[in-house]
């Protein structure tokens, strides 16, 4: 067992180098989007999120080499669902597990949409596009929730 100063004076490479020896070099997502928490049996509301997330947690800590949550369909339910975010990433942590954000704003059309639904209350929103080898489809859900 480490603790916590022996861990953070590793190199996050060598860290994952381990992960990876024991357990593999699968990085598992964690993309909660309305469909998927459908299928699963779930609302699509921040109770169903955190359920979603902690079954995640539960499944794949101790067990995967990285996971990375998507942050935007965490944050299409506002700070409630920053919160559930949060408490992944501590599930993951307690469970030994190393974790990869993705909070990429310039994305596919799936965590675009997750973005634009998101209730900010900005008037703008600064976002960078993907390149032109991603297509163009990402920032129509953005312009759209602005423009209502
Ligand atoms: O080049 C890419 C493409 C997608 N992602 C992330 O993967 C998931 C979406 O996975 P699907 O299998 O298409 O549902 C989402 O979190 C994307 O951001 C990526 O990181 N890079």
């Amino acid at each position: 067992m480490q603790t916590s100063t022996q861990t953070s004076m590793q190199t996050f490479g060598s860290r994952l180098s381990a992960a990876m020896n024991q357990h593999g070099p699968l990085c598992v997502g964690i993309d909660p989007h309305a469909a998927l928490l459908r299928d699963w049996g779930l609302t699509d509301d921040v109770d169903g999120l955190r359920e979603f997330a902690l079954r995640c947690v539960e499944a794949f800590g101790g067990h995967a080499a990285i996971v990375k949550p998507q942050a935007a369909f965490f944050e299409r339910f506002g700070s409630a669902g920053v919160a559930v975010l949060e408490e992944t990433l501590a599930g993951l942590r307690a469970a030994g597990t190393l974790s990869l954000l993705d909070v990429k704003r310039g994305d596919i059309g799936s965590t675009m949409d997750a973005y634009a639904a998101a209730p900010h209350r900005a008037e703008l929103l600064a976002r960078r596009p993907l390149g032109r080898a991603h297509g163009h489809h990402h920032p129509r859900p953005a312009l759209t929730s602005f423009r209502a």
